[in-house]
């Protein structure tokens, strides 16, 4: 059992032995038990003091006690780079991943579907399916490219970071800040689901507008662990993913030696069944936005280098209204998985645990069967129940992997093929 302390973006400060923390200052000539002093940033030191995130830690030796790294030869789905050949404005879909026939762990068993921008540009987002049924054991995985948002799909998790233990469960995300270390334990066995990796601006909380001070995901519920720590000597292997490659180091002793921390860079875990859905009550399906879980922005105000979007249990009352999503073609690229459930868009074909791509212009919307379902219901209230889908939206086009192209559904575009056309009045 780990306590949490709810809210996001809070200043927390949390030891997991009592008189760990200084008080009224960081960096003291002499931290307490001879506990080594570190600040990580997430922002610029001189980003602006809403934006600013930063934590000290507090740790029985400095991150900076390392070996150099050298390349990681495992892993070798995960941050392969992205196919460069011209990309064809193709609809894309997969079916979920089989899980692996050897024993391997989260970061062995990474496998990056679709990426977009250069991390070292600070923007862009890439999507990685995991499968594993391995603990993580004396072995951690750092990130330096971005920030990790976990969407389990199937089996629990136990994260076990520098600033505290999280357990989440299909149902539930997680986030772990760039450049914190941690290793996963899968409690069930076997696991799999899906990953955000955001290289641009920190996840946050959308702005409201008209919908007031509250509403879709609030931030009470989101959840940061307390301080905890593993002291533990012996060989120890750092993995570390680093402006798009993996590399490896052994360390004498666990990375995860936080005694006490504070500030308000953290990690934190949200059920995503505590979302506020908001829809309308009159006419007309709402654009998606509606349903932003967190947004990462880009430079430019409203196009988010990165929105995470869910599609959870509501009512549908729209009166005169095809109700699922409309057909559309948008300019942002949109990256869709399924948690559990079936997604009112597809009839067929886009099972928990599969992800779909509808990269920048390509015409999509509901396949000929969802289409056909909802244009002659009877519009009584209706409600979608069991289901969570979500959607990584991004205002740069994704480009998959080699894995990712030969693994897609051969013939996705079909979904919408066979459409009655419309019938004009004689002229
Ligand atoms: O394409 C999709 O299924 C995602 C989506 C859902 C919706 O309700 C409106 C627009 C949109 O892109
Ligand atoms: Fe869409």
């Amino acid at each position: 059992m780990t306590d949490f302390i709810p809210g996001f973006g809070n200043h927390i400060a949390t030891e997991a032995i009592a008189g760990a923390l200084p008080v009224g200052r960081n960096s003291p000539q002499k931290p307490a038990f001879g506990l080594y002093a570190e600040q990580l940033s997430g922002t610029a030191f001189t980003a602006l003091r809403h934006e600013n995130r930063r934590s000290w830690l507090y740790r029985l030796r400095p991150s900076a006690e390392h070996p150099p790294y050298a390349r990681y030869e495992g892993a070798k789905l995960f941050a392969p780079g992205t196919v460069d050949d011209p990309l064809p404005p193709n609809r894309l879909r997969w079916d979920p991943l089989a899980m692996p026939e050897e024993p391997t762990d989260l970061i062995d068993g990474m496998v990056t579907m679709l990426a977009n921008r250069d991390p070292a540009s600070l923007e862009g987002v890439a999507v990685h399916i995991y499968r594993a049924d391995s603990d993580m054991e004396r072995r951690c995985f750092v990130d330096a490219d971005g920030e990790l948002l976990f969407i389990p799909q199937q089996g629990r998790m136990t994260l076990l970071t520098e600033l505290g233990r999280i357990d989440i469960a299909p149902g539930q995300v997680a986030l772990i800040p760039r450049g914190v270390r941690f290793r996963a334990l899968l409690p069930d066995g076997g696991a799999r689901g899906y990953v955000a990796e955001n290289h641009g601006s920190l996840f946050r909380l959308p702005d409201l507008g008209p919908i007031g001070s509250n509403g879709l995901a609030n931030p009470r519920d989101f959840e940061t662990p307390v301080a905890w720590f593993e002291d533990v000597e012996g060989d120890y292997e750092l993995v570390q993913k680093y402006l798009g490659s993996l590399w490896t180091t052994t360390l004498d002793h666990s990375p995860l030696d936080v005694v006490a921390w504070h500030g308000n860079l953290a990690p934190w875990r949200y059920d995503l069944t505590r979302f506020n859905v908001i829809g309308t009550v009159s006419f007309d399906h709402p654009d998606p936005s509606i349903f932003t879980v967190l947004t990462s922005p880009s430079d430019v105000p409203g196009r988010a280098n990165a929105d995470f979007v869910i599609f959870p249990p509501r009512w549908m009352v729209a009166e005169d209204t095809f109700r699922p999503p409309w057909f559309h073609r948008n300019v942002m690229s949109e990256a869709m998985g399924l948690i559990h459930g079936a997604y009112d868009a597809k009839a067929d074909g886009f099972a928990p645990g599969a992800l779909s791509l509808h990269n920048m212009m390509a015409g999509h919307g509901p396949d000929v069967a969802s289409w056909k379902g909802a244009s002659e219901a009877a519009l009584k209230p209706h409600k979608i129940e069991g289901t969570m889908a979500f959607m990584v939206e991004s205002c740069w086009a994704y480009r998959p992997t080699r894995f990712a192209l030969d693994h897609a559904q051969p013939d996705y575009d079909a979904v919408w093929g066979g459409f009655p056309k419309a019938q004009l009045p004689s002229r």
